[in-house]
């Protein structure tokens, strides 16, 4: 087994991605590591729910031994074992991300010794995470690309401050990760999306959602928004939000999303959400602002050199490629290229030895 690594969980970003990143990459590549000064930058240090369940959530698929985990935590110890195929369950008990379980667990299934079945539970659509149609939409898609595929089923959704929601991810391990070039953004096909509400809020919510989404992306051809209100057995919770996704002919795929808040003009969530992705469009980047961070762990991973042209490069991005450069010993550069900055790595080429060659 390899020598122990100590990551410092306070630097740049000092958030709990530092901490996903750290547990997907020892388990993957079998480093045990300590991670400490766990989420120093945040008001709450320490382990909430969320990052507890995700961190136990992969000892369990690798056999790990875990020291330290607890609410609160600001220093574990994680020696993993091998990733096994299986079904793995994961509960917040609270509105944790289910978003953010998957992201943590998700490149270690790829690396399992066969088929996986997460069952997760806790937040579906909250705030500071990808809700989790962002997950299906634009996730799946862009890492589609680098041959990694899951399929996700929602059975229940949960809101703030409940929980309860309730999502099973497959996912298929593959030998290899393949690199991806997404440098060209081609032209803009359709922007879609979908504009909810639940639980006792009216659908007018739903509508104005969409107005504010549309008067944004005004200048952009075939926006397609389904509003609707989601069945009470579905979502008993109140709640709000609007996720947007966009094609283009290059096979390109662009998210922006926001939820509702109370208080504040639903037009404004609307116009949020496409903000972000108008941002994005105009400046001719080939993946949003938080699919970034998402796809750097891929990057470390996959066989060869990827590249992806992409806005100001974010904290979150930075402190992933840090992490990955740490664990992984992958390389990564940024590039500028006027208001664009390409983001290129030559990955480890991992292989998964126990999935035969196709
Ligand atoms: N609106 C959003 N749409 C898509 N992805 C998002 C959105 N907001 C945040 N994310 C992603 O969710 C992750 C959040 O990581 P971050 O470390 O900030 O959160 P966390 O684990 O809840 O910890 P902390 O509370 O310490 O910030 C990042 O990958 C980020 O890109």
């Amino acid at each position: 087994m390899a020598q122990c690594l100590d990551i410092d969980g306070s630097i740049l970003e000092g958030g709990g991605q530092i901490l996903r990143i750290s547990i997907s990459l020892s388990a993957i590549l079998g480093i045990p590591v300590r991670v400490m000064n766990i989420r120093a930058k945040r008001s709450k240090p320490g382990l909430a729910a969320q990052h507890l369940k995700g961190i136990q959530l992969v000892a369990d698929m690798c056999q790990a031994k875990l020291k330290g985990a607890s609410i609160g935590s600001t220093e574990i110890e994680f020696t993993p074992g091998k990733i096994r195929g299986g079904h793995y369950v994961a509960d917040t008990q609270t509105a944790g991300s289910i978003s953010l379980l998957l992201q943590v667990a998700l490149p270690c299934a790829l690396m399992a010794d066969g088929p996986v079945t997460l069952d997760l539970k806790g937040g579906t659509n909250a705030d500071m995470a990808p809700q989790i149609d962002y997950m299906d939409k634009v996730l799946r898609p862009v890492l589609q690309k680098f041959n990694a595929n899951f399929s996700l089923k929602i059975h229940r959704r949960g809101y703030f401050p409940r929980g309860g929601g309730h999502v099973t991810v497959d996912v298929t391990p593959v030998r290899q990760l393949q690199s991806a070039l997404i440098m060209e953004r081609g032209d803009l096909l359709s922007v879609k999306g979908l504009s909810f509400v639940a639980g006792t809020l009216p659908i007018k919510l739903a509508y104005q959602m969409a107005d504010g989404a549309r008067q944004e992306l005004g200048q952009f051809p075939n926006v397609n928004i389904n509003c609707y209100k989601e069945d009470r057995h579905m979502a008993p919770d109140n709640c709000s939000g609007i996720v947007l996704w966009c094609e283009t002919s290059s096979g390109c795929v662009l998210g922006g999303d926001a939820l509702g808040r109370r208080g504040t003009d639903a037009h404004t969530a609307g116009a949020q959400a496409a903000g972000a992705l108008r941002a994005a469009l105009l400046s001719r980047a080939c993946i949003d602002a938080h699919m970034q961070d998402q796809v750097i762990i891929y990057m470390a991973l996959a066989e060869g050199r990827s590249a992806i042209n992409t806005g100001e490069v974010t904290l979150h991005t930075k402190t992933a490629m840090h992490i990955a450069e740490l664990i992984a010993k992958s390389k990564f550069t940024i590039q500028p290229e006027g208001d664009l900055n390409i983001i290129e790595c030559t990955g480890l080429g991992l292989i998964n030895k126990n999935i035969p060659t196709e």
